[in-house]
Protein backbone atom coordinates (compact mmCIF):
# COMPACT_ATOMS: atom_id res chain seq x y z
CA UNK A 1 0.00 0.00 0.00
CA UNK A 2 1.19 3.26 -1.36
CA UNK A 3 0.46 6.31 1.64
CA UNK A 4 0.66 9.70 0.36
CA UNK A 5 0.26 12.91 2.53
CA UNK A 6 -0.91 16.04 1.06
CA UNK A 7 -0.22 19.58 2.38
CA UNK A 8 -1.97 23.21 1.93
CA UNK A 9 1.19 25.88 2.12
CA UNK A 10 1.18 28.12 5.06
CA UNK A 11 -0.32 31.15 5.11
CA UNK A 12 0.36 33.79 2.57
CA UNK A 13 -0.27 37.89 2.49
CA UNK A 14 -2.78 37.79 -0.29
CA UNK A 15 -4.53 34.28 1.84
CA UNK A 16 -4.45 37.16 4.87
CA UNK A 17 -5.54 40.15 2.78
CA UNK A 18 -8.56 38.15 0.62
CA UNK A 19 -6.50 38.76 -2.25
CA UNK A 20 -7.24 35.66 -5.42
CA UNK A 21 -3.81 33.92 -5.72
CA UNK A 22 -4.58 31.29 -8.41
CA UNK A 23 -0.91 30.96 -10.06
CA UNK A 24 0.13 34.44 -9.04
CA UNK A 25 2.21 34.22 -6.06
CA UNK A 26 2.56 36.27 -2.44
CA UNK A 27 4.80 35.47 0.33
CA UNK A 28 3.71 33.41 3.51
CA UNK A 29 3.37 35.52 6.59
CA UNK A 30 4.96 34.80 9.59
CA UNK A 31 2.17 32.94 10.80
CA UNK A 32 2.26 31.08 7.81
CA UNK A 33 5.86 30.05 8.48
CA UNK A 34 4.97 29.49 11.90
CA UNK A 35 2.03 27.16 10.39
CA UNK A 36 4.98 25.01 8.19
CA UNK A 37 7.56 24.35 11.02
CA UNK A 38 4.75 22.78 12.58
CA UNK A 39 3.46 20.35 9.68
CA UNK A 40 7.05 20.02 9.57
CA UNK A 41 7.20 18.60 12.78
CA UNK A 42 4.45 16.14 12.31
CA UNK A 43 5.82 15.52 8.81
CA UNK A 44 9.37 14.56 10.52
CA UNK A 45 7.05 11.99 12.13
CA UNK A 46 5.85 10.00 9.58
CA UNK A 47 8.78 8.61 7.36
CA UNK A 48 8.23 10.61 4.56
CA UNK A 49 11.05 9.85 1.81
CA UNK A 50 10.05 12.33 -0.61
CA UNK A 51 8.64 15.90 -1.07
CA UNK A 52 6.74 16.80 -3.83
CA UNK A 53 6.13 20.21 -4.40
CA UNK A 54 4.18 22.71 -6.80
CA UNK A 55 6.63 25.02 -8.35
CA UNK A 56 4.44 28.21 -7.25
CA UNK A 57 6.73 30.56 -4.72
CA UNK A 58 4.26 29.70 -1.75
CA UNK A 59 4.71 26.42 -1.75
CA UNK A 60 7.84 25.59 -2.49
CA UNK A 61 8.77 28.19 0.86
CA UNK A 62 6.80 25.83 2.57
CA UNK A 63 8.18 22.80 1.22
CA UNK A 64 11.49 23.77 1.87
CA UNK A 65 10.57 23.71 5.71
CA UNK A 66 9.28 20.10 5.51
CA UNK A 67 12.22 18.79 3.72
CA UNK A 68 14.67 20.64 6.16
CA UNK A 69 13.13 18.55 9.15
CA UNK A 70 12.57 15.26 6.96
CA UNK A 71 15.55 15.58 5.37
CA UNK A 72 14.65 14.88 2.08
CA UNK A 73 14.94 16.45 -1.60
CA UNK A 74 12.11 18.17 -3.06
CA UNK A 75 10.95 17.70 -6.57
CA UNK A 76 9.20 20.09 -8.28
CA UNK A 77 6.01 19.50 -10.17
CA UNK A 78 4.11 21.66 -11.74
CA UNK A 79 1.19 20.29 -12.24
CA UNK A 80 0.54 20.85 -8.32
CA UNK A 81 0.06 24.30 -8.94
CA UNK A 82 -3.08 26.14 -7.99
CA UNK A 83 -6.13 26.52 -10.39
CA UNK A 84 -5.78 29.33 -13.16
CA UNK A 85 -7.93 32.17 -12.03
CA UNK A 86 -7.06 33.83 -15.18
CA UNK A 87 -8.25 37.79 -15.12
CA UNK A 88 -9.56 37.57 -11.25
CA UNK A 89 -5.86 36.68 -10.11
CA UNK A 90 -4.43 38.85 -7.60
CA UNK A 91 -7.88 40.69 -7.00
CA UNK A 92 -9.26 41.49 -3.42
CA UNK A 93 -12.69 39.28 -2.99
CA UNK A 94 -14.27 41.94 -1.44
CA UNK A 95 -14.23 44.44 -5.27
CA UNK A 96 -15.51 41.89 -7.46
CA UNK A 97 -18.46 43.69 -9.53
CA UNK A 98 -21.43 41.62 -10.06
CA UNK A 99 -20.19 40.21 -13.04
CA UNK A 100 -16.43 38.89 -11.33
CA UNK A 101 -18.55 37.41 -8.52
CA UNK A 102 -20.49 35.14 -10.92
CA UNK A 103 -17.51 34.12 -12.84
CA UNK A 104 -16.16 33.05 -9.28
CA UNK A 105 -19.12 31.62 -8.23
CA UNK A 106 -19.17 28.95 -11.13
CA UNK A 107 -16.44 27.52 -9.79
CA UNK A 108 -17.64 27.38 -6.68
CA UNK A 109 -21.20 26.27 -7.25
CA UNK A 110 -19.94 24.14 -10.19
CA UNK A 111 -20.52 23.45 -14.47
CA UNK A 112 -18.61 20.76 -15.99
CA UNK A 113 -16.87 23.22 -17.88
CA UNK A 114 -16.95 26.91 -15.62
CA UNK A 115 -14.21 28.99 -15.69
CA UNK A 116 -12.99 32.53 -14.75
CA UNK A 117 -11.83 34.07 -18.49
CA UNK A 118 -8.49 32.97 -19.01
CA UNK A 119 -8.32 30.91 -16.42
CA UNK A 120 -8.36 27.47 -16.33
CA UNK A 121 -11.94 24.52 -15.99
CA UNK A 122 -12.10 22.12 -12.87
CA UNK A 123 -11.91 19.79 -15.09
CA UNK A 124 -8.84 20.49 -16.26
CA UNK A 125 -7.23 20.69 -12.83
CA UNK A 126 -8.71 17.67 -11.60
CA UNK A 127 -6.74 15.80 -14.95
CA UNK A 128 -3.02 17.28 -14.16
CA UNK A 129 -3.45 16.90 -10.18
CA UNK A 130 -4.26 13.15 -10.84
CA UNK A 131 -1.95 12.52 -13.08
CA UNK A 132 0.81 14.23 -11.01
CA UNK A 133 -0.78 11.78 -8.06
CA UNK A 134 -0.40 9.13 -10.61
CA UNK A 135 3.01 9.81 -10.49
CA UNK A 136 3.36 8.74 -7.31
CA UNK A 137 2.98 5.03 -8.59
CA UNK A 138 6.23 5.50 -10.32
CA UNK A 139 8.43 6.01 -7.09
CA UNK A 140 10.13 2.99 -5.05
CA UNK A 141 8.82 0.38 -2.98
CA UNK A 142 8.21 1.74 0.48
CA UNK A 143 8.25 5.04 -0.83
CA UNK A 144 5.89 7.74 1.63
CA UNK A 145 5.63 10.99 -0.28
CA UNK A 146 4.04 14.22 0.72
CA UNK A 147 3.11 16.52 -1.94
CA UNK A 148 2.63 20.04 -1.06
CA UNK A 149 0.09 22.11 -2.87
CA UNK A 150 -2.64 24.48 -3.05
CA UNK A 151 -6.36 24.87 -1.66
CA UNK A 152 -8.38 24.10 -4.91
CA UNK A 153 -5.90 21.50 -6.51
CA UNK A 154 -5.56 19.35 -3.39
CA UNK A 155 -9.25 19.57 -2.66
CA UNK A 156 -10.17 18.78 -6.15
CA UNK A 157 -7.82 15.85 -5.97
CA UNK A 158 -9.52 14.63 -3.05
CA UNK A 159 -13.36 15.28 -4.38
CA UNK A 160 -12.53 13.28 -7.21
CA UNK A 161 -10.89 10.66 -5.31
CA UNK A 162 -14.50 10.14 -3.69
CA UNK A 163 -15.89 9.71 -6.85
CA UNK A 164 -17.70 13.32 -6.59
CA UNK A 165 -17.24 16.33 -9.13
CA UNK A 166 -14.14 17.86 -9.16
CA UNK A 167 -15.92 21.34 -8.18
CA UNK A 168 -17.09 19.40 -4.87
CA UNK A 169 -13.79 20.67 -3.38
CA UNK A 170 -15.46 23.98 -2.20
CA UNK A 171 -17.45 21.32 -0.06
CA UNK A 172 -13.95 20.90 1.65
CA UNK A 173 -12.21 23.15 3.75
CA UNK A 174 -8.70 22.60 3.24
CA UNK A 175 -7.05 24.92 5.55
CA UNK A 176 -3.53 26.59 5.20
CA UNK A 177 -0.63 23.43 6.78
CA UNK A 178 -3.72 21.10 7.10
CA UNK A 179 -2.56 17.48 6.60
CA UNK A 180 -4.58 15.01 4.04
CA UNK A 181 -3.70 11.32 3.65
CA UNK A 182 -4.82 8.95 0.65
CA UNK A 183 -3.54 5.42 0.14
CA UNK A 184 -3.62 3.45 -2.39
CA UNK A 185 -4.62 0.00 -1.95
CA UNK A 186 -6.03 -3.58 -3.11
CA UNK A 187 -7.74 -4.27 0.12
CA UNK A 188 -11.31 -6.49 -0.69
CA UNK A 189 -13.31 -4.66 1.61
CA UNK A 190 -12.86 -0.92 0.22
CA UNK A 191 -12.70 0.31 -3.43
CA UNK A 192 -9.36 -0.74 -4.94
CA UNK A 193 -7.38 1.89 -5.99
CA UNK A 194 -7.14 5.71 -4.16
CA UNK A 195 -8.78 5.90 -0.87
CA UNK A 196 -9.28 8.84 1.01
CA UNK A 197 -7.51 8.14 4.98
CA UNK A 198 -7.60 11.74 6.28
CA UNK A 199 -8.59 15.32 5.34
CA UNK A 200 -7.81 18.78 6.09
CA UNK A 201 -6.33 17.67 9.78
CA UNK A 202 -5.05 20.53 11.35
CA UNK A 203 -4.08 19.18 15.23
CA UNK A 204 -1.05 19.95 15.06
CA UNK A 205 -1.66 23.82 14.47
CA UNK A 206 -1.54 25.48 17.35
CA UNK A 207 -2.87 28.74 16.04
CA UNK A 208 -5.11 27.87 12.37
CA UNK A 209 -5.86 30.94 10.38
CA UNK A 210 -9.08 31.54 9.45
CA UNK A 211 -7.80 31.85 5.63
CA UNK A 212 -8.10 32.82 2.18
CA UNK A 213 -11.89 33.28 1.10
CA UNK A 214 -13.51 31.23 3.53
CA UNK A 215 -14.37 33.55 6.24
O1 LIG B 1 -5.43 30.86 -5.03
C1 LIG B 1 -5.99 31.17 -3.97
O2 LIG B 1 -6.34 32.31 -3.68
C2 LIG B 1 -6.25 30.07 -2.98
C3 LIG B 1 -7.62 29.46 -3.18
O3 LIG B 1 -7.80 28.35 -2.34
O4 LIG B 1 -5.28 29.06 -3.19
P1 LIG B 1 -4.07 28.77 -2.22
O5 LIG B 1 -4.35 27.44 -1.59
O6 LIG B 1 -2.84 28.73 -3.07
O7 LIG B 1 -4.04 29.85 -1.17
Amino acid sequence: MLQVYLVRHGETQWNAERRIQGQSDSPLTAKGEQQAWQVAERARTLGITHIISSDLGRTQQTARIIAEACGCDIILDPRLRELDMGVLEKRHVDTLTEQEEGWRRTLVNGTEDGRIPEGESMQELSVRVQAALANCLKLPAGSRPLLVSHGIALGCLVSTILGLPAYAERRLRLRNCSISRIDYQESPWLASGWVVEMAGDISHLDAPALDELQR
